[in-house]
């Protein structure tokens, strides 16, 4: 039976300035009318200009949380976000294998938009315990450089990312969710249109795209901890992938437009990347 409030397990990383991690998954999954829980995996200190640290918790802490929640609660989706060791990896990858959530969300997070690095990648044991998430994932959501690094594929313009998707999907059995939010760093300028495309690609190859119009703004610190949570709730509550990318893209795009006035953090530096605004859509 669809749960009215889907209770949804947020995995992911602290970010003290509330724009990304845990803290923007809790204020999307209360967006979306959901129950937020966490399960926190790692501590950053973290502001709108960048990382200042980076604190992952011990693999026996993080595994408490996880049996805490299903001790207790039942959890209708789980998203994850920054795990940040291979031993968290491999960690949660062993609880979702005994647990087997109805809905699993993998945003493969390993470098903020900061470009300060999360999560190790590159090395025979990283490789592993990616394509062990990947099994048990039910949807995988990788902006571009994220899938040219779990593929070893080109994915520098929008046809090869959706063949490198395909290619993921066949390999691990799972849904890829393509973003085009980096398509502008990727794509010659006037390539990098008006529209940002993203797409669900289903095991068989089938693609299902959204397009939307692109915001410019540098308030984009958290969209795609923020995407990858709203389509864990609205999955958390019987929706297909396509037709959860159908709402919440607009939503984002809105949360986008918003950000800046939240004035959260000192938006005069050219370092500063603020937060989209999650509580947009109640604020009216
Ligand atoms: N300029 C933009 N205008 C509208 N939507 C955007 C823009 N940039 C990104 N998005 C949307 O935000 C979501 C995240 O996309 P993106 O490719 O940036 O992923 P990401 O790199 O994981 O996000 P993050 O910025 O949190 O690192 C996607 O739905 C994408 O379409
Ligand atoms: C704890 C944590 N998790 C995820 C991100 C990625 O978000 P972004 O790519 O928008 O910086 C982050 N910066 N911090």
């Amino acid at each position: 039976m669809t749960p009215a409030v889907p209770r949804v397990l947020s995995i992911a990383g602290s970010d003290s300035g509330g724009g990304a991690g845990v803290q923007a998954d809790l204020k999307t999954i209360a967006a979306w009318g959901g129950y937020g829980m966490t399960a926190i995996t790692a501590i950053t200190a973290q502001n709108t200009q960048g990382v200042q640290a980076v604190h992952p918790l011990p693999v026996d802490v993080v595994r408490a949380q996880l049996d805490s929640v299903a001790a207790d609660i039942a959890v209708d989706a789980v998203k994850i976000g920054m795990l940040g060791t291979v031993e968290l990896m491999r960690a949660v990858a062993g609880w979702l294998e005994e647990t087997r959530p109805a809905v699993v969300v993998l945003d493969p997070v390993m470098v903020a938009s900061s470009g300060d690095a999360l999560t190790a990648v590159g090395d025979d044991d990283g490789r592993a315990a990616w394509a062990r998430l990947l099994r048990v994932a039910h949807l995988v959501t990788p902006n571009l450089p994220e899938l040219a690094r779990l593929t070893g594929r080109d994915a520098t313009d929008w046809d090869a990312a959706l063949d490198a998707a395909r290619g993921l999907a066949a390999e691990h059995g799972v849904t890829v969710l393509l973003k085009g939010g980096h398509l502008d760093e990727t794509e010659a300028p006037e390539a990098a249109a008006a529209e940002v495309p993203d797409a669900v690609v289903r095991v068989g190859g089938a693609v299902h795209e959204v397009r939307g119009p692109r915001v410019t703004t540098r308030a984009s610190h958290g969209t795609g901890c923020t995407l990858s949570s709203a389509l864990a709730t609205l999955a958390g509550a019987g929706l297909s992938w396509e037709d959860a990318l159908e709402r919440a893209k607009p939503w984002l795009a809105d949360a986008m437009r918003a950000g800046e006035a939240l004035a959260v953090g000192d938006a005069s530096r050219p370092t500063w990347h603020g937060p989209v605004d999650h509580g947009h859509a109640q604020r009216g």
